[in-house]
């Protein structure tokens, strides 16, 4: 049985009170969950949201790494800037960090890498656009996303990891991909990651939906055989719509 996880990415909002105001409203909103909860959170407020959730069930996680150690990259943070906070979870390869920051099946790849080694949970974002959608390719471009992800990756590593299917045209849109969709592509996954490390390994990998999933969404969507959990954009930023979800 795989336990839910439910993640919230707060993207680009909030200053630091704001973000520590909705934590601790969520914090005891869902204190009796039986999900796994995740705040992704920007960086800035990575140290105040650890403090305030020291202690409880929701764990903080960022938006994105790089893959280096240290160096000279201006701008960018790394694993151990993260794991020295106490930061557990970690996005890679959210659609818009693909869309507007370079990010590449590659360097997805060497971010997963890096993860692992310091111990962080990453949760893998994968998903085809809408042109892919409408040309039929959904599942190769998945396949293709999936396979080159975990390009040397272990099988103990493979199984920690967190994947999040967003259809990219379903995020922020309002459009969500029905349940029957998501499910659908979601098991297809299972199956890749199947093809990738054996039966065992993809009936205990977590995979996630995400794309416009509200309160009034979930609990349709968490009836489905393969959807064991979402990670949500604009409903998680209210701590009681995000506890609607979570409660599921
Ligand atoms: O990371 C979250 C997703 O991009 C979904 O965002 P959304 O719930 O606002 O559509």
């Amino acid at each position: 049985m795989r336990k839910p996880i439910i993640a919230g990415n707060w993207k680009m909002h909030y200053t630091v009170d704001e973000a520590v105001k909705v934590a601790r409203e969520l914090k005891e909103l869902v204190k009796d969950a039986e999900a796994d909860v995740v705040i992704c959170a920007p960086y800035i407020q990575l140290p105040a949201l650890v403090e305030e959730l020291k202690g409880t069930n929701v764990k903080v996680g960022a938006q994105n790494m790089h893959f280096e150690e240290k160096g000279a990259f201006t701008g960018e943070i790394a694993p151990a800037m993260l794991t020295d906070l106490g930061v557990e979870y970690v996005i890679i390869g959210h659609s818009e960090r693909r869309q507007y920051f370079n990010e590449t099946d590659e360097t997805v790849n060497m971010k997963l890498k890096t993860a692992y080694r310091h111990g962080l949970k990453p949760i893998l974002c994968v998903g085809e656009s809408l042109e892919e959608r409408e040309n039929g390719t959904t599942k190769d471009v998945i396949e293709n996303q999936i396979n080159k992800a975990f390009f040397e990756v272990s099988p103990e590593d493979a199984k920690e990891t967190v994947i999040a299917y967003e259809p990219i045209w379903a995020i922020g849109t309002g459009k969500t991909a029905t349940s029957e969709q998501a499910n659908e592509t979601i098991g297809q996954i299972r199956e890749m990651v199947g093809n990738l490390y054996g039966a065992g390994i993809a009936a205990a990998v977590r995979i996630q939906y995400g794309g416009s999933v509200k309160p009034s969404t979930i609990k349709e969507q968490m009836g489905m055989s393969d959807i064991d959990g979402a990670l949500v954009g604009g409903a998680s930023l209210l701590a009681d719509d995000f506890s609607k979800i979570v409660k599921f």
